[in-house]
């Protein structure tokens, strides 16, 4: 995040090396058998300094890595001052200088720890305030539609972080959950996303949050506008908006605009990115859906691990560890991708809330300095829950010809013991195996034993597995809203740490503007043909196509 070029870094150039000189050399087998420690040199356990109980076991023994390996590794985060620049973060510094602002979602989760001197940053505690007060009257029926019903439905309208935050925490926490309150997620402005919603709602028991930081994205507000039609069709009266419909941004002129009233507002400032939002004002159908407390101990979650994460030495510290390897793998073996495989249903969507979280972070190729890299910067993100991902894409993972480091996370107990426990332990046993498997494979002799003499050699090949293929395990106890604070903060943090190393400012998405542009041009030329200009012969011929063909 110094804007240096990563390449430049002694460290760098020492890793080049040593990846040159010794990756046909780093054979997870043989680093095993010469090593008896090697689990616990690279393994630790988190426990949460204060607030609620939360541990969990980071295990990255199974990496490519050698403890001088890794020594050079944190050199390169030392170098790149990853420290100063968490330090600068947590001090509220305008770390984001494309947008000149503070990154301040620690301070959402800062039960009094850190002193943060930024505008807004006290008034976090009043909308927390806020949330418990709306989401208690909501929850306990207090809070009544214009017919004097209480609200079973809530709908979040919203699309990026003003969505993906919230979808997956209220999915990964359900066993927590109203289950007399359903929470829908629109976010698509394909209007089926929001027709197929409606359909399960009834306008006098349903309550719309709409979601947006800026209240001008144009996905979101005009789904609001559609949800806001669709209710005024039986409610008739706009004086009844204000029982159905709330917002959640930093807008506060666009929302009364829209017709929601100030006092239905829950505000966050600048300084919280649209994918770092969950915590704040944006978490509203979280606290709603498993109640204030709850929310209240996913933020004591994470903010345990920002405490870990500001003051723990680089070498154990669990964020930097996961951010270093990764970098390992992405700029000196060409890994393009990484991969999240949550042995846990209820994290079924881990892996889409971090293809933002990184992807829009670290998905680029200037550094915060202008100068283009020469070097790979943030991975694709993708992922599956396990099981399901093994009888998919794990063929490819396994035996394909391109190496995929994973991280494979799972709690010890589930919610739901059914069979005493059976679904789970055959669930684990398979988040014990596939490390297992991709780390240390099938040799040819190993098949040829078991096939027995008149296999073909094409058959004995296709069932070797080379193994050498990296993975991180995190296991904890159970899946409680401060571990999945904990959690999410880790993965934060991680992201930030590689975008410093990288030079990189992961705080800004100027790379989602461009289409965005290109689109409402498009839109006013979609009427007629001839008003279809100023494009390649391409785009000209599918927009004609779609004119020939369209039905309206
Ligand atoms: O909350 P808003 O302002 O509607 O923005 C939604 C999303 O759009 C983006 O700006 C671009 O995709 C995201 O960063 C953000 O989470």
């Amino acid at each position: 995040m110094s804007g240096r070029l990563a390449s430049e870094y002694p460290s760098w150039k020492k890793l080049q090396q040593t990846y040159d000189s010794e990756h046909a050399k780093l054979v997870l087998k043989e680093l095993f058998a010469q090593d008896p420690a090697r689990f616990s040199k690279f393994s630790k356990e988190y426990s949460s300094p204060d607030g609620p109980s939360v541990t969990f076991l980071l295990d990255y023994s199974k990496n490519l890595i050698t403890e001088p390996i890794l020594e050079t590794l944190l050199s390169l985060a030392r170098e790149a001052q990853v420290e100063t620049y968490r330090d600068k973060m947590f001090a509220g510094e305008h770390i984001n200088t494309s947008e000149d602002r503070a990154v301040l979602h620690v301070a959402l989760r800062n039960f009094n720890d850190f002193q943060i001197q930024e505008a807004g940053v006290s008034e976090v505690q009043g909308v927390l305030a806020h949330i418990k007060e709306f989401s208690e009257s909501v929850r306990s029926g207090a809070w009544k539609g214009y017919t004097g019903k209480k609200i079973d439905t809530i709908v979040n309208i919203g699309i990026g972080g003003s969505d993906l935050g919230p979808v997956m925490v209220t999915e990964a926490l359900k066993p927590y959950a109203k289950r007399d309150l359903t929470a829908h997620f629109v976010s698509n402005i394909d209007g089926t996303h929001l027709a197929e919603t409606l359909r399960l709602c009834n306008p006098e028991t349903t309550l719309f949050i709409i979601a947006s930081k800026t209240f001008t994205t144009q996905e979101t507000i005009t789904n609001a506008t559609s949800a806001r039609d669709w209710f005024l069709e039986t409610a008739k009266d706009k004086a009844h908006v204000a029982k159905h419909f709330v917002a959640l941004s930093t807008n506060t002129k666009a929302v009364t605009e829209f017709g929601i009233a100030e006092a239905n507002m829950f505000q966050f400032w600048d300084w919280v990115g649209g994918r770092y939002s969950l915590w704040s004002a944006i978490g509203l159908s979280i606290a709603l859906s498993i109640g204030y407390d709850n929310f209240e101990e996913l933020l004591k979650g994470a903010h345990g691990m920002d405490k870990h994460f500001k003051t723990t030495p680089l070498e154990k510290n669990l964020p930097v560890l996961l951010a270093v390897i990764g970098v390992w793998y992405n700029d000196f073996y060409g890994s393009q991708t990484h991969a999240l495989l949550p042995y846990d249903q209820y994290l079924h969507k881990f892996a889409d809330y971090f293809q933002q979280g990184d992807m829009e972070s670290n998905g680029k190729f200037v550094t915060k300095g202008g100068q283009r890299v020469d070097y790979q910067t943030g991975p694709i993100i993708w992922g599956a829950a396990g099981t399901n991902g093994q009888h998919s894409f794990y063929q490819l993972v396994h035996q394909g010809t391109k190496l995929i480091p994973a991280d494979f996370i799972a709690p010890a107990t589930t919610h739901n013991p059914i069979r005493n426990s059976l679904h789970h332990r055959i669930l684990l046993s398979n988040f014990f195996a596939q490390p297992e498997a991709l780390a240390f494979g099938k040799t040819e002799e190993e098949v040829r034993k078991e096939v027995g003499a008149n296999a073909s050699e094409a058959l004995i090949k296709s069932k070797v597995f080379e193994g050498n293929r990296p993975s991180n395990s995190i296991l904890f106890p159970k899946l409680t809203p401060a571990t999945l604070g904990a959690l999410i903060a880790l993965y934060e943090h991680k992201i930030f740490t590689q975008g410093v190393i990288w030079g990189i400012n992961s705080f800004d998405q100027m790379g989602v503007e461009l289409g965005k542009v290109l689109a409402k041009n498009i839109l006013a030329q979609l009427n007629t043909p001839e008003d279809v200009s100023g494009h390649d012969s391409s785009t000209t011929g599918l927009i004609h196509y779609y004119q020939k063909h369209r039905q309206e």
